[in-house]
């Protein structure tokens, strides 16, 4: 008979917490997840998945206006925002019941809602019920952060932008990073005339260089607006609806919408880790070791709520290791964070992997730097002056690629195959070896100079 009520006592349902759980129970533990809000957590309910979807929708378009060159005469082409949002939260709906399906197959103990660790080995639930527990997994994930100025409750974040009642028409967004540049596509798309705000001149930091430039003038050529180097004042309603907002040396504008999309902070408040003296890092993250765990032994955290990368797959492999780890019969393994690929879902997208050029610069010395820069086949039929750019860097010294970057359509698509090179450690030489598939995107890929 164990001490315990379970052998593990999982806190958030999403990406790593569901698998944690899942893999945890296959292995034959006794496992309980606590989720205060949906199961299947950011990804699935407000994230990536019906992000995915808007921008599946908005990229129609461009599709039904390039058609046109291509022959098809589409008359009366309109947009129903409700239509798609209805769609997009109904799939939610199924996706939401596939991932509590699974948990119950695998004989996982749900509670829907919130826990907060009450004693080193104790959960206490809102509904006043507490369980022990031989190990605690924290998997509570980020949630939007949102700046300070007069008026900041009338913003809104990520979360809602997925339920809103009509497709604004103004609509300003706050930020330079991956839900800002993603957001501002789809709404651009639709027809809102966008405005993306930054309190610096830099998006999309952490990419190369010469794929930012081209995503701002291809975004700028598309009709959304920059404004750079200014912050919120205010944001005041307006009697007739809309905002009255003020930006720092701007003129004040009436808008629809403003959305804030500056970045997440883990979820730790009244969480109750003092109660078993779990340890923070500097920016409220849930400090960890490579396997996960916390400054307390029996207590592990993965995902956002360690800020390591905030990224889906990342937040999966991290509970399939601790799992795997802590429950599974082999020897304790740790994720590799290095030459995570990625990918922003903008208009166009932008994927890479490994190093920017300036980074291997900084890092290696000698780097050489093969490029392609072309207009997409469909692009020139179309008439759509939008071109591609793809980067690969390599170590001068062994011709190793260090890092491969792209802004074109599908590019995620390619950089998912390209990744598995890149990881492996091939070369040029590799690449050039590669006999290209004609005439596709991705055989630039292999024909780079
Ligand atoms: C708009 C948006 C788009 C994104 N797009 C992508 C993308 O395209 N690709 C990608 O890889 N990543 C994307 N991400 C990031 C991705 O969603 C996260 O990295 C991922 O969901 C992290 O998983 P997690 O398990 O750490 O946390 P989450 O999935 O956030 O799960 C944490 C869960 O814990 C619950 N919870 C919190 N506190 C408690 C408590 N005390 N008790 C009970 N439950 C609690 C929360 O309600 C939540 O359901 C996106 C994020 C956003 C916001
Ligand atoms: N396609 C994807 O994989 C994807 C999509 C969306 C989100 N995500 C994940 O979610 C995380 C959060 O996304 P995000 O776009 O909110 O954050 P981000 O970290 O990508 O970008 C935050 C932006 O906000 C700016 N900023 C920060 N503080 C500010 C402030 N006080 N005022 C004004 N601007 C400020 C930063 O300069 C930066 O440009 C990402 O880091 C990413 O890991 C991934």
């Amino acid at each position: 008979m164990s001490d315990y009520d379970f052998d593990l006592f999982t806190i958030g349902a999403g990406s790593g917490g569901v698998r944690a759980s899942r893999v945890a129970a296959t292995h034959g533990a006794k496992v309980a997840i606590a989720e205060e809000h949906r199961i299947g957590g950011t990804c699935v309910i407000r994230g990536c998945v019906p992000k995915k979807m808007l921008v599946y929708g908005a990229h129609f378009a461009e599709d039904l206006e390039d058609c046109q060159r291509f022959g098809w005469k589409i008359d009366g082409k309109s947009f129903d925002w409700t239509i798609l949002r209805d769609n997009v939260l109904a799939d939610v709906d199924r996706l939401e019941g596939a991932y509590t399906e699974t948990l119950e197959n695998h004989d996982v103990t749900i509670f829907h809602e919130r826990a907060e660790i009450a004693g080193p080995h104790t959960i206490a639930l809102a509904s006043g019920k507490s369980v022990t527990a031989r190990h605690i997994l924290i998997a509570t994930g980020a949630r939007p952060f949102m700046p300070e100025c007069q008026g900041a409750e009338h913003a809104i974040s990520s979360n809602e932008a997925f339920h809103l009642d009509k497709l604004p028409k103004r609509m300003l967004i706050a930020g330079g990073g991956y839900i800002a540049n993603e957001f501002a596509g789809i709404f651009n798309e639709f027809g809102t005339k966008v405005t993306l705000v930054n309190r610096s001149d830099q998006l999309l930091r952490s990419y190369d260089e010469a794929l930012r430039d081209r995503l701002l003038q291809i975004s700028l050529m598309k009709g959304i607006e920059f404004k750079f180097n200014t912050i919120f004042e205010y944001i005041k309603p307006c009697d007739d609806g809309g905002y009255k907002v003020k930006l720092s040396d701007c003129e004040e504008e009436v808008v629809d919408c403003v959305m804030f999309a500056v970045g997440r902070r883990p979820n730790i408040e009244g969480l109750g880790l003092d109660n078993a003296g779990v340890e923070l890092g500097e920016g409220g993250e849930i400090k960890v070791d490579r396997f996960s765990k916390t400054n307390i032994d029996h207590i592990y955290a993965v995902g956002d709520v360690t800020d390591r990368v905030q990224l889906t797959p990342v937040a999966i492999r991290e509970g399939q290791a601790f799992a795997d780890s802590v429950f599974g019969k082999g020897d304790p393994y740790a994720v590799d964070h290095s030459c995570v690929p990625s990918a922003v879902f903008s208009h166009p997208p932008i994927a890479a992997v490994g190093m920017t050029e300036g980074e291997a610069k900084n890092k290696l010395g000698a780097v050489r730097v093969y490029q392609s820069d072309f207009r997409p086949m469909k692009n020139v039929l179309a008439g759509r002056n939008e071109r591609s750019l793809m980067k690969m860097i390599c170590d001068a010294e062994d011709g190793r690629i260090v890092g491969i970057h792209m802004i074109a359509p599908e590019a995620p698509e390619m950089m998912q195959a390209a990744a598995i090179a890149v990881k492996a450690g091939l070369t040029k030489a590799d690449f050039d070896a590669t006999i290209a598939i004609h005439p596709t995107m991705a055989e630039e890929l292999v024909l780079m100079r």
